[in-house]
């Protein structure tokens, strides 16, 4: 087990992937963490200057099957695999590793709810049940104590942060919420699929899951229990060809008397304090290159000229923030140590 000395022993499931690796890239300057183990499916066996060139020159052990695995030599695993392998992986571990999931295996608290939108029965219903949410701004005690972290998904991640604060203080109507999102490709994983060649994605962009996408139910739970009735999102995601960042671009209904400088306050006030979320002056918009490779959020909001309405810009990178900066900024929590740890990296301009 790891003490006040000795670094947290940590273990990367999928590291062939691109949130495999960005976790790598991060965890090399965490000064509180040695990685011990990486494990692939198609890529086992291979070291990791061979499928990531960029990260081989730091000695990092090479990859291998998750049944490879020395598990009584880690004290922290981070689960970069596809929905669904997940589950049972995480089942089986022993107790004594903490682990931060970056899969939407254990987000939707209600395994039924799981069911119908990734299309098969949750095999780990206990489990799910000592899980903790880890959109870390809001449920730092949950994941202070949690043996098992839920990272969420991007989408929500971007869509949430600007719309908790907003619905909890009731400066906006639960009703009604538009989010327009756009991620980059990076976003879909590493594993070759036709609609993210070059030519199906360059020189043009695309809506998908349009009215069905899984992180719509995700997004609906958090601001379900922030709002404390039931609310229902239209939520359209878009491809555009960049490789990482996302945007959320949010119409809502302002609640009577309030205006968008008001809504601008509310956030301001709420983040003040958090080192990784922040609100832009009236009038500046947001852009995915201001936290590119970095894991900030950035809000912006603006007066809409539909009654009581407003306009809120959000972004994040998918792969940080979305995905394996948080999920490291948990890992931070869950162990005691500074939440900022290993994640001071500015953002990449341009
Ligand atoms: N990309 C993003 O922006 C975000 C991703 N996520 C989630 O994080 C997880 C990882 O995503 P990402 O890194 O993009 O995915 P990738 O497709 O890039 O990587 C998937 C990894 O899982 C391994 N893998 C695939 N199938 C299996 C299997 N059956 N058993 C064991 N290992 C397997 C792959 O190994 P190999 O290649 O060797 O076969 C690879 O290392 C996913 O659940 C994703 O939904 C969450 C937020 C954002
Ligand atoms: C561009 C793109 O394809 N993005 C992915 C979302 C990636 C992610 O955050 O989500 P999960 O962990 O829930 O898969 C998608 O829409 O399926």
């Amino acid at each position: 087990m790891a003490n006040s000395t000795s670094p947290i022993r940590v273990g990367i499931l999928g590291a062939s992937g691109y949130t495999g690796a960005e976790l790598v890239r991060m965890l090399l300057r965490h000064p509180g963490v040695e990685i011990c183990a990486l494990t692939a499916e198609r890529q086992a066996g291979k070291p990791m200057a061979e499928v990531f060139p960029h990260l081989g020159q730091f000695n990092l052990p090479g990859l291998v099957k998750i049944e490879e695995v020395a598990w009584d030599k880690l004290d922290a695993v981070f689960c970069a695999l596809p929905h669904g392998t997940t589950q049972e992986v995480i089942a089986g571990l022993p107790r004594h590793i903490k682990v931060v999931d970056l899969s939407a295996d254990f987000r939707l608290s209600d395994p039924a709810e799981y069911a119908t939108w990734y299309g098969h029965e949750h095999r780990a219903v206990e489990l799910q049940k000592e899980v903790a949410y880890g959109l870390t701004e809001f449920n730092r005690q949950g994941v202070r104590k949690a043996r098992v972290v839920a990272n969420p998904g991007c989408y929500p991640t971007c869509s949430l942060l600007p719309l908790l604060p907003l619905l909890m203080d009731e400066m906006i109507e639960p009703g009604g919420i538009v989010i327009d999102a756009k991620s980059g490709v990076s976003g879909a994983g590493r594993d070759a699929k036709q609609q993210n060649l070059f030519t199906e994605v360059s020189e043009g962009f695309n809506a998908y899951g349009v009215g069905h996408h899984r992180h719509m139910p995700e997004i609906e739970q958090e601001l379900r229990l922030a709002a404390g009735r039931p609310v229902i999102v239209s939520f359209t995601p878009h491809l555009v060809p960049m490789n990482r960042g996302m945007m959320a671009t949010i119409y809502v209904r302002m609640a009577d008397g309030v205006t968008a400088d008001d809504l601008r306050a509310t956030l301001a006030k709420r983040y003040e304090s958090e080192p990784f979320v922040n609100v832009t002056a009236a009038g500046i918009a947001p852009a995915t290159r201001h936290v590119r490779a970095s894991n900030q959020a950035l809000i912006g909001v603006f007066p809409d000229r539909t009654p009581r309405g407003a306009i809120i810009v959000s972004v994040i990178d998918n792969l940080v923030k979305g995905a394996s900066g948080q999920a490291i900024q948990n890992m931070n929590v869950m162990f005691g140590l500074g939440e900022t740890t290993g994640l001071e990296q500015a953002p990449l301009f341009p």
